[in-house]
């Protein structure tokens, strides 16, 4: 079956999530800058160094995301940067040990960019070195001291944010994946009739237009079939608008077996329906025209006590390369028609010579 709505899902999430990286990069490679300045007034001439380079680092992460569009490698740089710049600041203690301050920017940005389960290995991977660092009895002059109270507390209240972190971050893919759900059935719902769940007359231009562009791309031929009950006005009249709906509903599945995979069937109107045929010249199109028409002529649709057969009448039409969507609709049209004028139950034109499709 032709595919009837295209999955943006996907890209939508992975478009939001370029946005936020971009963002991010700007304000860490921003931030980072005027720290980097800050420091070099005070001095401290390591840690301008280490802002400095992680403010390149940040650009470059950037530039990989916007120029090259790759939206791995500019997160995998950005989180694994972070990390060894709060390495670098717990180490050091940075200005008057307020390095290890600036952890708490981890654990948010670490479960939103790798995602919750990998986001939070990563975060145990991370809080796992910050301890080692902390604790390690190191003897540098760099190295920064903590009271022990300080230690546990950090620890602790860091594995407090991951903890919300995580927990705002489930919450955020529950709803994105229940708006996305909602999203592709209001579309499924746009796209399809109701009553027989068949691409409606909308969806089926759209999809002729996309048939109409491959096809005079790959020069391969394109027909339809445009097909309507015979006298189904009778059947409404005489067992009611409900049977009607029900021999609609059934016919549909008759329709839906009586094709293959890539054609599809759309509800046209009323009880018209319209076959797309991809590949198809008009003479293999009557050969499935008239293999619908048999399928239908034999099915019996039950309701209540009644059996009740119907009968169709098809007309075909094969796409040139001159015509518009319209005027092949009108060919099929004409060619229903006269389908019907010659008695129904029939297709129009009919094949002479036998064909194998
Ligand atoms: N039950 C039901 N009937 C419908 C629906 N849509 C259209 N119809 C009926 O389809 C019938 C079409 O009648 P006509 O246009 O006279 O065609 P016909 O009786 O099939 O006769 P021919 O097409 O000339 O063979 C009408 O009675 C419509 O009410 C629907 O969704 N459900």
């Amino acid at each position: 079956m032709l595919t009837f709505i295209k999955n943006e899902s996907k890209s939508n999430g992975e478009l939001q999530q370029a946005r936020v990286i971009s963002l991010f990069s700007l304000v860490g490679m921003s931030v980072t800058f005027v720290m980097g300045v800050i420091s070099l007034f005070n001095s401290n001439n390591v840690l301008t160094i280490t802002l400095f380079v992680s403010s390149i680092i940040y650009c470059l992460a950037y530039i990989v995301l916007k120029k090259y569009n790759k939206l791995n490698l500019s997160s995998f740089i950005i989180i694994y940067s972070l990390y060894i710049l709060m390495f670098y600041l717990v180490f050091t203690g940075g200005v008057e040990q307020t390095g290890p301050l600036w952890i708490f920017i981890v654990a948010p940005v670490s479960v939103y960019v790798l995602g919750l389960s990998y986001g939070l290995v990563n975060l145990l991977f991370f809080l796992s070195i910050i301890a080692i660092i902390m604790f390690s009895p190191i003897e540098m002059p760099q190295y920064a001291t903590y009271s022990t109270e300080f230690k546990v507390r950090l620890i602790l209240s860091f594995l407090t944010t991951t903890f919300l972190s995580a927990l705002y971050e489930y919450s955020r893919m529950l709803s994105y994946n229940s708006a996305l759900k909602l999203g592709k059935k209001y579309q499924q719902l746009a796209l399809s009739d109701p009553l027989t769940t068949l691409a409606n007359r909308r969806n089926a231009l759209t999809i002729l237009q996309q048939e109409k562009s491959r096809i005079s791309r790959n020069n391969e031929p394109l027909s339809v079939l445009l097909c309507d009950l015979d006298h189904f006005k009778m059947v409404n009249d005489k067992y009611g608008h409900n049977c009607g709906d029900m021999v609609l509903t059934e016919l549909s599945q008759v329709f839906k077996q009586s094709v293959r995979q890539q054609d599809c069937v759309a509800r046209w109107g009323g009880e018209e329906f319209l076959f797309i045929l991809p590949q198809t010249s008009a003479e293999q199109a009557s050969v499935i025209a008239e293999k619908i028409r048999t399928n239908v002529h034999h099915h019996k649709v039950h309701f209540l006590k009644h059996e009740i057969s119907l009968t169709i009448s098809i007309g075909i039409s094969q796409l040139t390369d001159d015509q518009n969507i319209d005027e092949l609709i009108n060919n099929a049209d004409r060619n229903l028609y006269q389908a019907k004028k010659n008695g129904r139950n029939q297709v129009y034109p009919q094949q002479t010579t036998s064909i194998d499709l």
